[in-house]
């Protein structure tokens, strides 16, 4: 029987030519997944919710790396981003940007965490997260501030509750620190061969392939 899945998308789906740009291969194949695709994603809801509307495939979506989840008629939002958006305010006090242009895409759309560009410095973003109980997750794409006590597997079991699945079902697959939680919560694990040293050694089993060379290997074996 072919597994669900819980998939992250940047670094993981992503063609790995330095854009966000996914492997359209992949839209076939989701599509296709006779089982349940949940995406996990450190991205703004809206997001992963389009890709799903686009992909035609159902929307279970976690989003803000656990902040948000999606499952049914049910979207938890988990807290609110006040602290976060503090640190952001002190952040640019201090005379830091938030890196992303007048129209920022990245955080317009975000309610529980805020997500800084990593040309920004890191030292002083962890040092304000820490003064406010807040944590810094990088996932090589952003640098993201967040409540600690939200994550995507624990995301991964929201959304089980909702579907009537066990999370120990899933396959995970993902390239980052924020994936740890996910492949925790899984039964089965695989980090690609670009995952950062935390996805590497949280993994069950390491791809050969990177980015969605790597994912797409996978999931061909998985069906
Ligand atoms: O939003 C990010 O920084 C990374 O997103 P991802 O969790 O889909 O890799
Ligand atoms: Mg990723």
């Amino acid at each position: 029987m072919t597994p669900p899945i819980v998939l992250d998308i940047d670094g993981t789906i992503t063609r790995g030519d330095g854009s966000s740009a996914i492997d359209p291969r992949v839209f076939e194949t989701l599509r296709e997944w006779p089982a349940p695709v949940v995406i996990a994603t450190g991205k703004a809801f809206p997001y992963p919710v389009a890709l799903c509307q686009f992909v035609g495939i159902e929307p279970l979506v976690i989003a803000e790396n656990g902040g948000i989840a999606l499952a049914g008629e049910e979207v938890r939002v988990t807290g609110d981003a006040d602290g976060p958006r503090t640190v952001a305010a002190e952040y640019r006090e201090a005379g830091h940007s938030v890196g992303w242009g007048e129209s920022d895409l990245v955080n317009r759309w975000r309610e529980t965490e805020v997500a800084v560009n990593r040309a920004s410095p890191l030292a002083p973003l962890e040092a304000l997260a820490e003064d406010h109980g807040l944590e810094v997750v990088d996932t090589g794409y952003a640098y993201h501030v967040k409540d600690p006590a939200i994550s995507k597997g624990e995301g991964l079991h929201a959304v089980c509750r909702v579907i009537d699945r066990s999370p120990e079902e899933f396959v995970a697959i993902g390239d980052s620190e924020n994936d740890v939680s996910t492949f925790e919560a899984a039964g089965r694990s695989f980090a690609v061969a670009n995952a950062d040293d935390a996805a590497l050694a949280a993994a069950d089993e390491v791809i050969e392939g990177s980015y969605s060379a790597g994912a797409l290997s996978v999931l061909s074996e998985l069906r």
